[in-house]
């Protein structure tokens, strides 16, 4: 029993440590008080099952630009080795009656491969660790039993990727379903029964397994599209992937909003589709590190065909192009000599629509005049992006090349 007396006193001392409470007549119990806020409403409904079975499963939210800069990686160094070999084991036949049973170690199992995979799902190199190990193979058994092979280890990267050790290129995963292995499994080891010869019929000889390959490789993610869309920051790239294709990258009035490559797929009715990568804005000096600096075009590289976006609501547009093309050159040569088109955007504000013959006239060629927010003129660009496409495929075959398909 505790003395009432002490009771009381560590009543008073529980109560003082949580704050007294007083019954108030204002509280009033609402769910939103007995929930915390970000609490489903649904988790106080009382609607019945058939109601439910027709609710909307829940969308998958889409990556903010901020998380996806997170999750895009486009380089990584990796270290693989491949997975041991299993051991050869020294035993002998044993059977009543049998004298000379004669040796029966199996061999060790192959260790496992490591094999780069190009997988179109993934996206960047961000789900790469930064080290795999082949699976081990199992060592032999009694009874002449063979250890099983090392399981493949398969490490799935994205389209584009190349693959480097130390200064060399020793793989390019630019085709769907491309593989390449990484590090080799270390051979078995073999069990006494190998080593059963004529002349040494109770051999007790066998030789462990041997260790993976190991090496150290670069990985580098070269995005793969059929048209790259090089612009100046705000010129309406992101907002015209959104209105051709089913991408939906951040568009926002100030620059930079894009920080990453995008790729978007054009559907045409004849089921031929066309990859559109939307690149973070270029600007002026790029190659001296201005701006996000000129790392990501190497995303470039790999596109069959360019579309330069220049914004028409700004003076002089025609000094975009030159410089977008000097930009490219700069980074590598020849890049600005690829089939291009000129796209002409923000059509739509007045400004721009009288700017348009001047630019047509500086540049020497037709620019297509568009707008990406009220969709005036996309079938031009859709078409032209078509016929850049038939001329790259019609190229690549007459080059004995099978062209680029997703
Ligand atoms: N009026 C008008 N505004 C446009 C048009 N296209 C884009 N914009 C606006 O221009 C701004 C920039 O658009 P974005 O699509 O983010 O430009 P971006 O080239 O992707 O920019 P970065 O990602 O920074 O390189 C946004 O406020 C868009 O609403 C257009 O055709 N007409
Ligand atoms: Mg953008």
């Amino acid at each position: 029993m505790i003395p009432s007396r002490l009771f009381s006193a560590r009543l008073r001392v529980l109560l003082e440590g949580m704050g007294r409470w007083t019954p108030s007549a204002r509280v009033v119990l609402r769910p939103s008080r007995l929930l915390p806020q970000h609490a489903s409403p649904r988790l106080l409904s009382v609607g019945c099952a058939d109601c439910t079975k027709h609710q909307e499963p829940p969308r998958k939210k889409l990556l903010s630009e901020k998380k996806l800069k997170r999750h895009f990686v486009d380089h990584r160094r990796v270290l693989v080795r491949g997975g041991r070999g299993g051991d050869g084991v020294s035993c002998f036949h044993s059977e009543p009656r049998k004298e000379f049973g004669g040796p029966d170690g199996g061999d060790g199992g192959n260790g496992g491969h490591v094999i780069l995979r190009v997988d179109q799902q993934v996206k960047s190199l961000s789900s790469v660790l930064s080290r795999y190990q082949g699976f081990g193979g199992e060592d032999g058994g009694r009874k002449n039993c063979f250890g099983q092979n090392g399981a493949l280890l398969y490490v799935r990267v994205p389209l584009g990727t190349l693959v480097k050790e130390g200064n060399e290129v020793v793989a390019d995963l630019s085709r769907p379903g491309d593989e390449y292995i990484a590090a080799l499994g270390g051979a078995g080891g073999k069990g006494n029964r190998f080593f059963l010869a004529n002349d040494n019929r109770a051999p007790v000889t066998c030789t462990p397994g041997q260790p993976g390959q190991e090496r150290v490789l670069f990985l580098e993610l070269k995005t793969v599209a059929h048209a790259g869309m090089v612009g100046f920051p705000n010129s309406g790239k992101s907002s015209l992937l959104r209105a051709i294709s089913n991408a939906k990258p951040t568009v926002a009035s100030y620059p930079f909003t894009t920080l990453n490559p995008h790729i978007g797929i054009v559907h045409y009715e004849d089921h031929q589709q066309i990859a559109v990568a939307d690149i973070p804005g270029l600007v002026r000096g790029a190659h001296q590190n201005r701006g996000l600096g000129c790392a990501f075009l190497r995303h470039i590289e790999r596109c069959c065909f360019l579309l330069f976006v220049v914004d028409l609501s700004v003076p002089e547009p025609w000094t975009q192009v030159e410089d977008l093309k000097y930009e490219l050159e700069k980074y590598e040569e020849g890049l600005s000599a690829r089939p291009h088109a000129i796209v002409a955007n923000k059509i739509d504000l007045p400004q721009a629509r009288a700017r348009l013959p001047e630019l047509q006239a500086r540049l020497g060629q037709k620019a297509i005049a568009l707008s990406a927010v009220t969709g005036e003129n996309l079938e031009e660009l859709l078409l032209h992006l078509k016929d850049l496409h038939d001329d790259h495929v019609a190229t690549e075959l007459a080059r004995g090349r099978q062209p680029l398909r997703w």
